[in-house]
């Protein structure tokens, strides 16, 4: 928050509409990989090492990744959508690390994963939460929280 405060955030877009607030009301900060933070570097470390277990594990091919810091504001959500970019599928896997302390799950904010026949499966955003998933195969959404939810978003990435 205190990155947000100093205006160090910008509105997210979604792809080329700079205008996107109806979709996704976040705000975001790309990490620079050339200048990490050591806090960041640590996320990378972390980061990497998973990646390099997916490829020994799950022969995913996964070259490198990308992340930024989000801040969604009270009331501010992402409606549903696929993490994949259009005409870009080097997304394999979509990490979302989750930054708020002590989080109720009457303030929501949950990440909703869709799943087959309509299901699907809400995780609440809560400090030390590692989401993975498929970032082709799992629509999902950010619902609307009552305070300040803030996470740090990952994708593992193949050569196209
Ligand atoms: O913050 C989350 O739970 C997910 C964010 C998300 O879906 C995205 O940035 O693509
Ligand atoms: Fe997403």
């Amino acid at each position: 928050m205190a990155m947000y405060a100093a205006q160090l955030l910008t509105p997210a877009r979604v792809g080329a509409n700079r205008a996107a607030t109806l979709l996704r009301g976040d705000s975001t900060r790309w990490f620079q990989p050339d200048a990490l933070s050591t806090r960041q570097q640590a996320f990378a470390d972390r980061i990497e090492a998973l990646q390099n277990a997916l490829n020994r594990e799950l022969l995913l091919g996964l070259v490198d990744s990308e992340s930024h810091y989000a801040v969604y504001r009270p009331g501010a959500g992402y409606a549903r959508h696929l993490d994949c970019l259009r005409n870009n599928d080097s997304r394999v896997i979509s990490a979302v690390f989750y930054l708020n302390e002590a989080w109720q799950d009457a303030e929501g904010g949950a990440l909703r994963l869709y799943l087959a026949d309509q299901a699907y499966h809400d995780v609440f955003p809560r400090a030390g939460t590692l989401l993975l998933f498929l970032s082709a195969q799992f629509e999902h959404e950010v619902l609307p929280a009552t305070r300040d939810r803030m996470s740090i978003a990952c994708w593992m990435r193949q050569r196209v």
